[in-house]
């Protein structure tokens, strides 16, 4: 398996021209990666380098922006997007240290955009597109990889509501500290992360950090919770962090989700079809998402009290 950036590397051409040899070796890749760290970087994914390089240029110069330019872009009150939309910085009292921008489907009306830089409005929507097309690739990857029946995952997951993507800047390390983003696993199916050539990302594989470079280009996958539950933990949802440099740094994240309203629970083929015991309880996504909001607003004062997906483990 090819390594870059010490993280196994994934070439999506195949899957984009029907080349059907090349889709089983990639999928084999795939389905390693997803045992051994829980993360792999995907190249000719079809999403336009061109495209990832203006989204972290324009994000750049939005955040760079005065504080009070940037509070403008402020949440809705009464809106009812899953997720406030719009701009936000993690509070004062909590550990990590960025400022984000929160954006969902353009089409369901809940964002909150940027007047400046000019066209930045555009490129995110653009980003989202793209970035939703590639998760609807790699479920079906993940589906075949996990040995689904065709079609099961995108069936089950058919509502791009709560998909949403995130444009973060981190601050500069001080002496002190320099956590940008404390250990954490995401809560969603997959993750797709883009980010300028500062680093700082970090993944945990067999108790070491293992660091996923920036490579121009090439987008960095992770499986969330939802996927380590419906597997009964055979596929991982990898532990990861940002650790701050001595400048910003500048992320995109996109995060392929599940609505709400689904039910969350490992599935026959990982338990009864096999003999092995559920290792979680069903529950309902909305809830555990807001748990996972609540460990952010506010932060639990000992750190094994933030909700993780081990709340529903059996
Ligand atoms: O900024 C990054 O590289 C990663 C951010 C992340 O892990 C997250 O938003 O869940
Ligand atoms: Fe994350």
């Amino acid at each position: 398996m090819a390594a870059s950036g010490a993280l196994p590397v994934v070439d999506l051409t195949p899957f984009l021209t029907w080349d059907e040899g090349g889709i089983a070796r990639g999928t084999d890749t795939v389905r390693e990666a997803c045992r051994t760290h829980g993360f792999f970087r995907v190249v000719n994914h079809g999403v336009p380098a061109e495209l990832l390089a203006r989204a972290l240029e324009q994000s750049a110069a939005f955040f760079a922006l005065p504080d009070e330019e940037k509070a403008r872009v402020r949440p809705a009150a009464a809106s009812k997007a899953p997720l406030p939309a719009g701009y936000g910085r993690q509070p004062a009292h909590s550990t990590d240290k960025n400022e984000y921008l929160v954006v969902f489907d353009p089409k369901l009306g809940f964002n909150v955009y940027p007047t400046e830089p000019a066209g930045f409005r555009e490129t995110l929507d653009e980003c989202h597109g793209k970035l939703t097309e590639l998760g609807l690739l790699i479920q079906e990857i993940l589906n075949e990889c996990m040995g689904l029946p065709p079609g099961f995952l995108s069936n089950y997951n058919n509502n791009r509501g709560f998909d949403h993507m995130t444009s973060k800047r981190y601050f500069p390390a001080t002496e002190e500290e320099n956590i940008g983003f404390s250990e954490h696993e995401d809560g969603n199916c997959i993750t797709f992360i883009f980010q300028d050539g500062v680093g700082g990302l970090e993944v945990l594989k067999d108790g070491h950090w293992v660091p996923a470079e920036p490579v121009d280009g090439s987008i960095i996958v992770n499986i969330g919770d939802v996927i380590q539950v419906l597997s009964n933990g055979k596929l991982k949802s990898a532990t990861h962090r940002v650790v701050r440099k001595s400048v910003h740094r500048h992320s995109f994240a996109f995060f392929f989700n599940l609505h709400g309203d689904k039910l969350v629970e490992p599935l026959p083929e990982f338990t009864a079809k096999i003999g092995e015991a559920p290792r979680y309880r069903r529950f309902l996504y909305r809830e555990y998402q807001q748990l996972r909001v609540r460990n952010k607003t506010h932060p639990p004062a000992r750190p094994e009290d933030i909700v993780r997906i081990t709340h529903y483990a059996i």
